[in-house]
């Protein structure tokens, strides 16, 4: 699990150490140069007369691209310091001068208190850096104020990106984080630099795994400069593999199909079936004990007593549904936790029906129910964090304007995790907010935030199938969500993190469609319970056995 803390709970983990004479700023400047090193061993074979531009603010993140620099030079890299404030790290800048680096400005007298650097132009530093074997941007850190840097900083970055990226264009190293973004809340406002790989000090920083900011940083290495974290609590999370293998429901030899976990589906109308076919799919192929499809009774509610009704019943939308799926049972009945529209068109009065009586059912009974699409508009005005929102920034916008919020989905998609807690806030739901990177925001301030699809995954039907995922965990941990509600912002990013793997698996590197990516989920869970989960079956199996 990848872990994040805002800037103001590293600094005071950061004081005490500072206050003892700690040096972390030589601990985070080696281990910078270290990693710079390494990449520029991977594209040249070799370091010596590799050619380095180091960016530097006017802060300690420019005195750790200063004093990595220096360390650089004497390592026989051809580094270039431009300095782009009226001041620079004075111990960065002397160590860097020391060990042969040449330092320009972009501000007359600058860097350096009027010693008199040379000055440089924007032009002229933009284009050393396209030269460059790795541009080092010491920018801008955790002191950065607002989004997006100003000043010659600002004009250089904004240069830069105008500068075409080519395969053989320069190793963008972000110093701590890529400079402009918004360090805590991941917002991208203005001049960003986004960098290929981000080397961070003591954790991650929440803006390192937020969206939009989190498509700037690249490769993240998190290096140990002996903060203690382990006490404060973090802002973000991002689950691994192997904290899925940990979250998701095995079997062991006493289980059956009710204990497994029973989820109810309400999905897709008669005429497009294909959202209910990809969802009931998806659940089935992701492991859950049984799938109850619930189709339109021919009048009014279906009697609950109903269990079994022949599969002609059903009508045109179930028999699609078993055609696809035959392991799916179409009726009522016992349920641990419910999906709820995916592909319901609310102009189909009896889907629409059909859906709302099931939503009150899951609401009364206090069932986990993942609430997509067609719902969303169905929603009570509270709901417990066992309910599962999963709107796409449009439909995050459309919900919070029903709830007196002005709000419209370029905002939604500007600042993802503002408006997917003020949905929390207002709904008491769980909210997963889909995206390139999706992002959870669950009860006691859990935060979540996953990158693990191909872009390929933006197609259709592919929510119905995260849907029918979520849905099959939810069910298959239905009695320990019942126990703890936190847990269920963990089991949504968990079922983020399979689809977006399933994607990966069904076509690498290539196009992927939604049904495909439902196949590839019983070799992801495998994968993902990998040899932890092998261990697992193994001590169940035991278990059993005694
Ligand atoms: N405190 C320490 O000893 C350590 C600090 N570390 C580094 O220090 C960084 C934080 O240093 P600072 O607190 O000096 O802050 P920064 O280096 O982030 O710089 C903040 C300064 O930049 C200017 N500035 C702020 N917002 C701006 C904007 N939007 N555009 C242009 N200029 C802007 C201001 O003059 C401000 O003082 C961390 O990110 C990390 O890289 C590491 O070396 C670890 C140890
Ligand atoms: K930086």
């Amino acid at each position: 699990m990848l872990l994040s803390w805002t800037s103001a709970v590293v600094r005071s983990a950061e004081e005490p150490l500072l206050a003892a004479g700690v040096p972390l700023m030589e601990r985070a400047a080696f281990a910078l140069h270290g990693q710079v090193l390494r990449v520029l061993r991977a594209r040249r074979g070799r370091v010596r007369g590799a050619r380095v531009v180091v960016l530097v603010g006017s802060g300690n993140n420019g005195g750790d691209a200063l004093h990595a620099g220096a360390l650089l030079a004497r390592r026989g890299v051809q580094v270039t310091a431009v300095t782009c404030a009226a001041r620079a790290h004075a111990g960065g800048l002397a160590a860097a001068r020391s060990a042969g680096a040449r330092v320009v400005s972009l501000v007359a007298g600058g860097g350096d208190g009027g010693r008199g650097v040379p000055t440089t132009t924007v032009e002229a530093a933009a284009g050393a850096a396209a030269g460059a074997d790795v541009v080092l941007d010491g920018l801008l850190g955790i002191g950065a104020s607002g989004t997006g840097a100003r000043g010659p900083a600002g004009a250089l970055v904004e240069a830069l990106r105008q500068t075409p990226r080519s395969p053989h264009g320069p190793v963008v190293v972000a110093v701590d984080v890529p400079s402009g973004i918004g360090v805590d809340d991941g917002t991208c406002g203005g001049a960003v630099l986004p960098a290929d790989l981000t080397v961070t000090f003591g954790g991650a920083k929440p803006g390192l795994l937020l969206p939009p900011a989190d498509a700037c940083a690249g490769d993240v290495v998190v290096v140990d400069i002996g903060l203690d974290l382990a006490a404060a609590r973090p802002a973000v999370a991002r689950l691994a593999p192997e904290d899925v293998a940990a979250l998701w429901p095995v079997p062991d030899r006493h289980s059956h199909k009710y204990a497994r976990g029973v989820l109810g589906v309400v999905a897709g109308t008669p005429r497009y079936p294909g959202a209910a076919v990809l969802c009931a799919g998806a659940a089935v192929l992701a492991g859950v004990g049984m799938v109850r499809f619930v189709p339109d009774a021919p009048t009014g509610r279906v009697d609950p007593g109903d269990e079994l009704p022949p599969h002609g019943d059903g009508g045109p939308l179930a028999a699609a549904v078993l055609a696809a799926r035959p392991e799916v049972v179409v009726g009522q009945g016992r349920v641990q936790a419910w999906v709820l529209g995916p592909g319901v068109d609310p102009h189909d009065h009896a889907r629409r029906r059909t859906l709302t009586d099931a939503l009150d059912a899951a609401v009364s009974d206090g069932l986990p129910a993942v609430v997509d699409a067609g719902a969303l508009d169905q929603l009570p005005p509270r709901v417990g964090p066992q309910v599962v929102l999963t709107p796409h920034a449009g439909e995050l916008a459309r919900l919070l304007r029903a709830r007196g919020e002005p709000v419209e989905r370029a905002q939604v998609e500007a600042e993802p995790l503002r408006h997917a807690r003020r949905a929390h806030e207002l709904t008491g739901a769980t909210v997963l907010l889909k995206g390139p990177t999706t992002v959870v925001v669950g009860a006691g301030g859990a935060v979540y935030a996953q990158a693990d699809g191909p872009a390929w995954l933006a197609t259709a039907g592919s929510g119905d199938v995260l849907a029918g995922i979520l849905g099959a965990l939810l069910a298959g941990r239905s009695q320990e969500v019942a126990d703890d509600p936190g847990l269920v912002a963990a089991l949504a990013a968990a079922a983020a993190l399979v689809h977006g793997r399933a994607a990966h698996l069904a076509n690498p590197g290539g196009p992927v469609t939604a049904s495909a990516v439902a196949e590839a989920l019983p070799a992801t869970v495998a994968a993902v319970l990998g040899a932890n989960g092998g261990a697992r079956a193994a001590v169940a199996e035991r278990r059993g056995r005694r």
